[in-house]
C-alpha cells in the first residue's frame, strides 16, 4: 500500500474530513489516504495573511509525512500555500488543489472559470493562474461571497450559492469546464457535473490522482536546482522542529 498525505492548511477538523472523505473516493484500492491538518494555525485561509501563516503548517506535516513515509503529498487549500517551499522538504510529489484542478480542466475544455469563497481571495487564484501559466484558460473567476467556513455550518446555503454560481458561470462565461475554488468544495464536484452536464472539478480528488500517477512513474520533487532539500542552517524557537 502507498500512503498519500492530503494536508488541509487550516486547522478545521471539519474540513479536514470532507476532504479526507473526497480523497478516499477516489483513491485507487492500493492507496491510502493520511488527512492532516496543523495542530495550530489558523481555521480558514481567506488572504495573503493567512497564507503565510498556513505555510509554516504545511511544511511541518510535509516534514511528518515523510517521518511517516509517505510517497506524496497533496496542500488542499486553492492558494496552494507553500507549494514550492514543501516541495524542497519533499522528496516524494507535491500537488496543490488549485494547480491540479486548473491542469485537469485544461485537459478536457479550452477555457475554464473558477468560483471560490470570499472576493478578497481571488487575486489569490489570479496569481496563481499567472505562476501556472493558466491566465489565458481562464474566462473568468466567481466569488460566492460567504466565508469557507460557511461550507462547515451545516446549513448547505454555501453549497447552494456555489451551485447557482456554477450555473451562472455555465451560462455567461463561454467556459466549457468549471473550477472549485476551496478544499472544503471536495464534495460537490461529482454531483454538480452530473446535474450541469459539464466538468465541474475539484482540486483535491485531481491532485489525488496527479500524485498517484507521479508515483507510478517514478517522479518524486526534482532534487536538482532549485527544488533539493533546503540549505543547513541552525532555526531557532519555533522553527527548530523544521531544522
Ligand atoms: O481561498 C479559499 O477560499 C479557499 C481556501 N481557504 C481555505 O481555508 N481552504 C481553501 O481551499
Amino acid at each position: 500500500k502507498r500512503i498519500i498525505q492530503v494536508i488541509n492548511p487550516n486547522t478545521s477538523r471539519a474540513m479536514t474530513a470532507t476532504i479526507g472523505a473526497a480523497a478516499r473516493a477516489v483513491a485507487a484500492a492500493d492507496t491510502e489516504i493520511l488527512a492532516v491538518c496543523p495542530g495550530q494555525g489558523v481555521p480558514s485561509i481567506e488572504g495573503h495573511f493567512d497564507e503565510a501563516i498556513a505555510a509554516i503548517g504545511v511544511l511541518e506535516q510535509v516534514k511528518a509525512g515523510r517521518a511517516q513515509g509517505v510517497c506524496g503529498h497533496v496542500i488542499a487549500c486553492f492558494g496552494d500555500p507553500g507549494l514550492l517551499a514543501a516541495r524542497e522538504l519533499a522528496q516524494g510529489p507535491v500537488v496543490g488543489i488549485a494547480e491540479a484542478a486548473m491542469h485537469m480542466a485544461t485537459l478536457v475544455a479550452t477555457r475554464f472559470s473558477i468560483v471560490t469563497t470570499l472576493p478578497r481571495t481571488l487575486i489569490i487564484a489570479r496569481h496563481l493562474l499567472q505562476q501556472y501559466g493558466f491566465e489565458h484558460h481562464c474566462a473568468a473567476l466567481h466569488a460566492i461571497d460567504l466565508p469557507v467556513l460557511a461550507l462547515e455550518d451545516g446549513s448547505g446555503l454555501a453549497q447552494e450559492k456555489v451551485r447557482q454560481r456554477c450555473i451562472q458561470a455555465m451560462r455567461e462565461d463561454g467556459s466549457g469546464a468549471i473550477v472549485l475554488g476551496c478544499g472544503g468544495m471536495a464534495d460537490l464536484a461529482q454531483d454538480l457535473t452530473r446535474e450541469l452536464g459539464l466538468p465541474v472539478i475539484d482540486g483535491v480528488t485531481a491532485a489525488v490522482k496527479m500524485v498517484e500517477s507521479l508515483v507510478a512513474l517514478g517522479l518524486g520533487t526534482s532534487k536538482h536546482g532549485d527544488l533539493a532539500f533546503p540549505l543547513k542552517k541552525n532555526l531557532s524557537g519555533q522553527f527548530e522542529s523544521l531544522s
